[in-house]
């Protein structure tokens, strides 16, 4: 498989703090990658830089073989690259059909007449047809997830990044939104996870990666990822040689 994102050597710097740390990983075509690490590793930090929204100080990132890393972040997303954010932030005052469409137009570039019908199986897709016309302030927690979601995807992405979007749900929720990330996944597109809601991740991603103090510390099989003394000692406290 070759890669469809690659990040060789990213570092950032807020003074003294470094909260990316010669990072270097790739994502391949139709791959499901997972992002683990303990409250500020770091891994939001790694999304900002990949989507443009904060420059690396070092490093290159490459978008299907080519080099991104001083695009601006609307060239980024226009060549393929969405996210949903941690706390979901739509236009409250606007219907959720509207801040679809907003993604639709700006982030994919589509005309009226292609947004108006991406944003109606988008909506489909991720449940919130029958929410169009509702303002966005007023949704519940599962259902802003949601919207998060159709936002990202109405941008057309090659790469879905999702930020801790099964946080904050029942298990009910989760099951329903975890179905809506494979069915996502099974069209192709290629997708990056932050999440701590561990087994919703393990139910979908190929691959983990564990961020800790900004840096890659582990990479592997979901299964042997989690069980291994880098995962121990993090989440565990529990010390490798104990
Ligand atoms: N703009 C900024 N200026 C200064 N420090 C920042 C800035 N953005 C993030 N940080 C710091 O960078 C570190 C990493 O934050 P980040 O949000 O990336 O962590 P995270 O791994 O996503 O955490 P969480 O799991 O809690 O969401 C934190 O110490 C945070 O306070």
């Amino acid at each position: 498989m070759s890669a469809i994102l690659e990040l060789n050597g990213v570092s950032k710097a807020f003074g003294a703090v470094v909260v990316a740390d010669d990072q270097s990983w790739t994502l391949d075509k139709g791959e499901a990658m997972g992002v683990i690490g303990p409250n500020g590793a770091g891994k939001t930090t790694m999304f900002n830089l990949v989507t443009g929204n904060l420059a690396a100080d070092a490093g290159v990132i490459r978008l299907n073989g080519e080099t991104i890393s001083k695009w601006p972040a609307a060239r980024r997303c226009r060549a393929g690259i969405a996210r949903s954010f941690q706390v979901p932030q739509p236009f409250a005052h606007m219907t959720v059909f509207e801040n679809a469409y907003v993604a639709a137009t700006q982030g994919a570039g589509l005309s009226s007449v292609q947004a108006d019908k991406l944003c109606l199986d988008v909506l489909e897709r991720t449940g919130l047809l029958e929410k169009s016309n509702v303002k966005a302030g007023g949704l519940t927690l599962l259902e802003r997830k949601r919207l998060e979601l159709s936002r990202a995807l109405c941008a057309k992405p090659s790469v879905l990044l999702l930020d801790e979007i099964a946080g904050g749900l029942t298990e009910h929720e989760c099951h329903a939104l975890i179905q809506t990330i494979k069915d996502v996944r099974e069209t192709g597109v290629s997708i990056v996870w932050i999440e701590h809601v561990v087994h919703a991740l393990l139910a979908v991603v190929d691959r983990l990666i564990v961020i800790d103090f900004g840096k890659k510390i582990a990479e592997g099989a979901p299964e042997a990822i989690m069980q291994s003394d880098a995962v121990r000692e993090i989440y565990l406290g529990l010390d490798a040689d104990a």
